[in-house]
C-alpha cells in the first residue's frame, strides 16, 4: 500500500487525511508535519482509524513513497527538492512556487534524474483536460478571471503593499491585471490555479490573470477562456469556500483527494 506523508495540516491536509482515514483513498497515512502544533492536534482529533506519526519532513521522506504538500509556496522550496533526492514522489498544492523558472527547471530535472513523479492537481479550476488536449496544437491565449469575496483575499502581499482596505470595497472591483508570473507572487494563497493553468498551457508570462474583489459574492469564481487552433472554450466554476479557510475553495480539497485516488487506482480514465 502506498505510504503517504503530509506537510500542512490545515484545510486541505485535513480533508486528505480524513479521506485516507475513511478508506476513500486506499493508502497508508504514515506521517504528518506542520509548523503549527495546534493544527496537528486538531487534525489528529478528526481521525478515527489512522495514527500517523508526527515527523519532520527530513525524516519522513526516508520512509514514505509520496510526500503531499498542502502548506505554502515557501514549504515547496523547503521540502520538495529533498523529497525527490530521496526518491520520493510529490504532490504539490502550492503550485505558485513554480513561477520561479529556475526552481521549476530544477524540480523537473530532479524528478527525471531520480525517476520520480510530481503531481499537480487541477485544484479549484475546471478545464485543464481540454487545455492539455488543445496544447498539442498552437494555443493563442489563456485568460483566468478570479472573483472572490473581499475576505477571501485578506493578507495577500499585494493587498498589504498597496494599503487596500478590503472592508471599504462596496462594489465589484478589479484589483489586479497582469501575467500569471506576477499574480501568483502578489496573491500566493489565492491564485495557485493560475500557476497550474500556466504549466498546462502557454507558460507564466503569456497566461493573463484578472483578480476581482466582489462583496456581492459568497463563492469563489474562476473563469477560464482558451483560444487556439482547436477553436475556443470557456469554463466557469462557482466554488463554495472551505469553512476553515475562505481563501481556499472546497473543490481544491476534493481535487487533491481525486488525484490521490487516481494515483492509487490501476484503472485510469480520461486525458
Ligand atoms: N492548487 C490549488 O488549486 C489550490 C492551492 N491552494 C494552496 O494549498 C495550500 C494549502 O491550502 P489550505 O489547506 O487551504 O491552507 P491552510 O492555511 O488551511 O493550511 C496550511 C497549513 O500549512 C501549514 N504551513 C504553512 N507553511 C508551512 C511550512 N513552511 N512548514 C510547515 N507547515 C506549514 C500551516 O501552519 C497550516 O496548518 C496553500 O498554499 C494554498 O494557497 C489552496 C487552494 C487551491
Ligand atoms: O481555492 C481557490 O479558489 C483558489 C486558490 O485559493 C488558489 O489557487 O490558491
Amino acid at each position: 500500500m502506498l505510504k503517504i506523508g503530509i506537510i500542512g495540516c490545515g484545510t486541505i491536509g485535513t480533508s486528505i487525511c480524513q479521506a485516507i482515514d475513511n478508506g476513500t483513498i486506499e493508502a497508508e497515512l504514515f506521517a504528518i508535519y506542520d509548523r503549527n502544533q495546534e493544527d496537528v492536534d486538531k487534525l489528529l482529533a478528526t481521525l478515527e482509524n489512522s495514527r500517523p506519526e508526527f515527523m519532520e519532513t527530513a525524516t519522513m521522506i526516508k520512509e514514505i513513497d509520496l510526500l503531499v504538500e498542502c502548506a505554502s509556496q515557501k514549504a515547496v522550496y523547503e521540502v520538495i527538492p529533498a523529497a525527490l533526492h530521496a526518491h520520493c514522489d510529490a504532490m504539490i498544492m502550492s503550485v505558485g512556487a513554480f513561477a520561479d523558472e529556475k526552481f521549476h527547471k530544477m524540480i523537473r530535472g530532479l524528478a527525471k534524474d531520480n525517476n520520480c513523479k510530481v503531481y499537480l492537481p487541477s485544484g479549484a479550476i475546471v478545464g485543464l483536460d481540454g487545455l492539455r488536449s488543445a496544447s498539442s496544437e498552437e494555443i493563442y491565449s489563456v485568460t483566468l478571471t478570479t472573483q472572490k469575496p473581499p475576505r477571501g483575499l485578506a493578507g495577500a502581499p499585494y493587498i498589504i503593499r498597496n494599503n487596500i482596505d478590503l472592508d471599504k470595497i462596496n462594489g465589484k472591483t478589479i484589483l489586479f491585471e497582469g501575467p500569471a508570473s506576477e499574480a501568483v507572487k502578489a496573491f500566493p494563497a489565492n491564485v495557485n490555479v493560475a500557476a497550474t493553468l500556466s504549466i498546462a498551457g502557454i507558460g507564466f508570462e503569456k497566461t493573463k490573470v484578472k483578480i476581482v474583489a466582489n462583496p456581492a459574492l459568497t463563492r469563489n469564481i474562476h473563469e477560464i477562456t482558451v483560444e487556439g487552433a482547436f477553436g475556443e472554450f470557456t469554463t466557469r466554476v462557482e466554488n463554495v469556500p472551505s469553512p476553515s479557510n475562505p481563501k481556499s475553495s472546497y473543490l481544491a480539497s476534493l481535487s487533491a483527494i481525486a488525484t490521490l485516488k487516481k494515483i492509487t487506482d490501476p484503472f485510469q480514465v480520461g486525458t
